[in-house]
């Protein structure tokens, strides 16, 4: 018996803070960022039977191309992955009128579509890029029992060593995305490679404006690395967890983002609301392509 304190429900019923209820989640759930991103992601769906939305928290569900599609927004960072995840995942794996886990389990597929800065100098502004791997600098798994066994351990060891494992001050984990969610969204539109998920959009990911970083030349040490043909494409906020939670919950899960600044070239494209409609017509387009 899971306890009220545990699996906190509002008083109608719906979780805690997505405020859902059972039933009203798709097997294919689409995440993003910014919750104006859900409303640009609704105007491509039919028939939406849902629309609810509670702090950084919009959620819809409807119809793309015959397949029922629900879209949540996480609000940036690592710790409203922790939420959304436990939560979506609650939703349909917790029997909310016992407070038990059910005896047959659902696997739901995330894709996430995010902005994200490149490190890459051939990976361009308006780019998208899939995350084949996810580098977490964000410790969140670690809290996780068993969270060693998910591990890519082989490629930890060598990035590790890349950065000077005795310098590190905190404890990368790694993650492969769903092979099965790549080669459905792999094409060749779109870029791939190892993506970094940062605790930080500023000094954790270089940019000092009046603090300085404690890792020096963080992007140019992050671009340099080389491993079995993979190389560090991107960074961003979410990823890793994502990633991480899903497999630990048995679900499947894929980040791909649009780039909207270039680390290395040093230019950024803020207007970026056309490029996202597209990478949203794209994911849209080869999720519910049979
Ligand atoms: O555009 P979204 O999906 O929010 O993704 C990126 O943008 C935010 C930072 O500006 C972070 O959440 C990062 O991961
Ligand atoms: O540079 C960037 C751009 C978007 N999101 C990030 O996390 N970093």
């Amino acid at each position: 018996m899971i306890l009220d304190s545990e699996l906190i429900l509002n008083p109608d019923g719906s979780i805690f803070h997505l405020h859902l209820k059972p039933g009203q989640v798709a097997d294919t759930v689409i995440l993003v960022g910014d919750p104006n991103r859900v409303n640009i992601i609704e105007s491509f769906l039919s028939n939406v039977e849902v629309k609810v939305s509670n702090r950084e928290y919009v959620c819809v569900t409807g119809m793309y191309n015959n397949t029922r599609i629900t879209v949540v927004s996480t609000g940036v960072g690592i710790g409203n992955i922790d939420i959304v995840m436990n939560e979506l995942d609650a939703l349909v794996n917790i029997d909310f009128e016992k407070r038990k886990i059910k005896d047959t389990l659902k696997t739901l597929n995330f894709i996430r579509i995010g902005t994200s800065g490149s490190l890459q100098k051939d990976i361009p502004v308006n780019s998208f890029v899939i995350s084949q791997k996810s580098i977490g600098f964000d410790n969140l798994l670690c809290f996780y029992d068993k969270h060693e066994t998910i591990e890519n351990k082989e490629f930890k060891t060598a990035f590790k060593s890349h950065l000077g494992a005795s310098n590190l001050f905190f404890s990368p984990y790694v993650i492969d995305a769903s092979k099965t969610l790549f080669n459905k969204l792999n094409s060749s539109k779109t870029f791939s490679g190892i993506t970094i998920t940062s605790p930080g959009f500023y000094v954790p990911q270089g940019r000092e404006l009046r603090l300085k970083a404690k890792l020096e030349n963080i992007n140019e040490k992050l671009s340099s690395f080389k491993y079995n043909d993979f190389r560090i494409a991107n960074y961003e906020m979410e990823s890793s967890a994502m990633y991480g939670l899903s497999k630990l919950l048995n679900h499947k899960a894929l980040a791909i983002c649009l780039i909207i600044a270039n680390r290395l070239n040093k230019n950024a494209n803020e207007n970026y609301r056309e490029q996202v409609k597209e990478l949203i017509s794209y994911v849209l387009n080869k999720i519910t392509n049979e």
